[in-house]
């Protein structure tokens, strides 16, 4: 395998939906995710920011196009190589936690590594659990935790294995500013300090000002990337893409 700074890569990738009277949620997308870096994906809704960033995780397949994790080209990949992949190089982190209720919180951060039945090295299972302060709720189940810690939970579980990226969709979408601030936090410290890659959709300027770079979407185009843009900036190019007319459905 040969290294390349880019921690995901994503060439002339195109998504429709369904026949007839398809919907094209991607169009003709390239986008390189560098190693060691935090990006947000913004736009308005359905231009397309899940739809690239489950393609980018190989959670989907795009229409055309291809997607590289590392040096990995996804393309080729059969469904059984996709879910080992998952497994073991890329993090999820979704607005609804998707935490296993039955289990405990131990459980639930260890999950990801006795599927892919690889044993965490227990220093830096109780480092982990450490950062996302949760050293006193191992034993919890979700439902007795607030939003917000349920969400370090599933932090605590993406980081576990170390992947390479960690893909994040509204990941402070259900949180109160405090605890969202606190989840930002965690994923800048998993960039900072183990130099793992973060893509991070978000509707808020303020979370995405966390990021080092801020791409927007709309209708299934990048129209904007901005290196560090702060909160104003963000907010004004949203404000602007909201006040366009949107483009005519294609009907018939
Ligand atoms: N499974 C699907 N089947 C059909 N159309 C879909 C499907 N998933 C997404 N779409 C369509 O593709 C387009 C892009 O959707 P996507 O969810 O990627 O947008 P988004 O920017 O993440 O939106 P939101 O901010 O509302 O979550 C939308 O028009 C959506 O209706």
């Amino acid at each position: 395998m040969t290294m390349t700074d880019d921690a995901v890569s994503v060439e002339r990738v195109s998504k429709t939906y369904g026949d007839g009277q398809s919907v094209v949620a991607l169009n003709d997308v390239d986008a390189r995710f560098f190693r060691g870096t935090m990006t947000a994906v913004m736009g308005p809704s359905g231009s397309g920011k899940s739809t690239l960033l489950h393609c980018a995780a190989g959670l989907d397949r795009p229409t055309s196009g291809r997607v590289r994790i590392g040096a990995t080209d996804l393309s080729s990949m059969s469904e059984n190589e996709l879910t080992k992949l998952r497994r073991s190089r890329v993090g999820f982190v979704f607005q609804a936690f998707n935490l296993v209720g039955a289990l405990t919180v131990e459980e639930n951060i260890l999950l990801p590594s006795r599927l892919s039945a690889r044993r965490p090295d227990p220093a830096w299972l109780t480092e982990v659990v450490g950062r996302v302060g949760l050293g006193d709720r191992l034993r919890h189940r979700p439902t007795q935790l607030s939003g917000g810690q349920q969400q370090r939970v599933a932090i605590a579980r993406a980081l576990v294995t170390r992947p390479e990226v960690i893909f994040c969709d509204e990941p402070t979408g259900a949180l109160d500013t405090q605890s969202a601030a606190e989840v930002l936090a965690l994923l800048r410290s998993a960039v900072d300090e183990s130099g793992q890659t973060v893509i991070m959709v978000t509707h808020d300027p303020g979370a995405a000002s966390y990021a080092d770079r801020v791409m927007v979407l709309a209708d299934g185009r990048i129209v904007q990337d901005m290196p560090q843009p702060g909160v104003q900036r963000i907010a004004e190019q949203l404000a602007q893409l909201g006040r366009r007319q949107p483009v005519a459905s294609q009907e018939g």
